[in-house]
């Protein structure tokens, strides 16, 4: 409800002057302040309530955080938009989480790639984030239990799926805990000694030179492309580099402070790619879930019809279906399983129960609350 000492004497606020207004957010920062100061408290509290249930006790709880973030954007009064106070209440949380436990949390790195950035905004600035070389590295970490959590790529609306990722879960009991979903987009970007005439070279990781294709062939047909290992590498190069540019994001961007010579120039324009949050526990329900398995098929006709008809006869959404070779004997297929809905609920069990009679193998990689932000 809105206070009338906050409201303006005029309806346009005309009669206060720059003063007076600056007195009125003062003010409402104070008391902002002693908001958050309050839910900080709580939050603590909650932590100590943690502790005596369970030494094990599991501070991050990523159901309850997609349950606030979504609460927060229902109730948003505005002017601001959605995602603007969510992401303010993504911080908020992160900060209070901090204070229950500061998370340690890998992703696949360098610094400057967009799987830090969807760290960053899954967890806000308070977890304690370190860049890892490579997929596999970020899962044994995690398995180790030398961070918390870990951050992947898994699948790019436009290229495609990361094999790495899918196959890493084939040798690992972790848990997905959580999704992420980032638009992605690329810019053309320099050193300040390249003009934007003189770039013969283009740096970037293959799956974003793809992405960016058609807009190369029509800028710069006669640019050498060059794959490296990752954006942030790309952005690295180019900063020592002459006549050289690098096709990468903002995280990117302003860690090497590269100059912009052209922004968003990726061919699809909701370009997007969804990250894997790893753990290794179980997540209870958020209300809108989705999970993900692992099937392996005995290699007879119909198996592949015979793993998705369950999901199809008891109404569940499936929203990926994506075929890996297997580890074990050659022609051997196993396939990744994302359906919406969570393993607590009865239709996912049904059907479950059936995909386990048809398949030789299954593995549950967790449910997980859908990507809010
Ligand atoms: O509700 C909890 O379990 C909390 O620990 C509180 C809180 C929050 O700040 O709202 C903090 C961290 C959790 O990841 C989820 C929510």
């Amino acid at each position: 409800m809105k206070d009338d000492k906050y409201a303006p004497h005029n309806e346009d606020g005309s009669d206060e002057d720059l003063n007076a207004l600056r007195e009125r957010i003062d003010d409402l920062d104070h008391r902002i302040m002693a908001l958050i100061s309050e839910r900080a408290e709580c939050a603590s509290t909650v932590a100590r309530v943690k502790l005596a249930e369970s030494p094990e006790a599991i501070f991050y709880r990523p159901e309850r955080e997609a349950q606030v973030l979504k609460r927060i954007m229902a109730l948003n009064p505005g002017p601001l938009a959605n995602e603007e106070m969510a992401r303010l209440f993504r911080e908020i949380m992160s900060a209070c989480l901090a204070l229950e436990k500061p998370l340690r949390v890998a992703y696949l790195g360098p610094e400057g790639t967009f799987t830090q950035q969807a760290a960053l905004k899954h967890f806000g600035d308070s977890a304690i984030c370190t860049p890892l070389p490579a997929i596999d590295e970020v899962f044994r970490e995690v398995e180790a239990g030398a961070v918390n959590y870990g951050v992947v790529p898994v699948e790019n609306s436009t290229e495609g799926i990361v094999n790495h990722t899918l196959d890493s879960f084939m040798d690992s009991s972790l848990r997905i805990c959580g999704e992420v979903v980032l638009r992605i987009h690329h810019h053309l970007l320099v050193g300040e000694n390249t003009r934007r005439d003189k770039v013969s070279r283009i740096y970037s990781h293959s799956q974003s030179l793809a992405q960016c294709r058609k807009w190369l062939d029509a800028h710069y047909p006669h640019a050498e492309r060059v794959a490296v290992s990752s954006n942030a590498e790309a952005a690295r190069r180019v900063k020592s580099e002459w006549h050289t540019a690098a096709i990468a994001g903002d995280m990117a961007a302003r860690l090497y402070a590269l100059e912009r010579l052209d922004e968003k120039i990726e061919d699809q324009p909701d370009n997007a790619t969804r990250f894997l949050i790893i753990g290794n526990h179980d997540v209870p329900p958020s209300g809108e879930d989705r999970t993900s398995l692992v099937a392996a098929m005995r290699n007879q006709p119909g198996a592949l019809h015979d793993l998705i008809e369950p999901f199809q006869r008891h109404e569940i959404d499936m929203t990926r279906l994506e075929t890996r070779p297997s580890r074990h004997g050659a022609w051997n297929y196993v396939f990744f399983i994302d359906f919406r809905g969570h393993l607590e609920d009865p239709r996912v069990r049904a059907a479950l129960d059936e995909v386990h009679q048809r398949a030789s193998d299954v593995r549950l990689l967790g449910s997980y609350p859908m990507g809010v932000l």
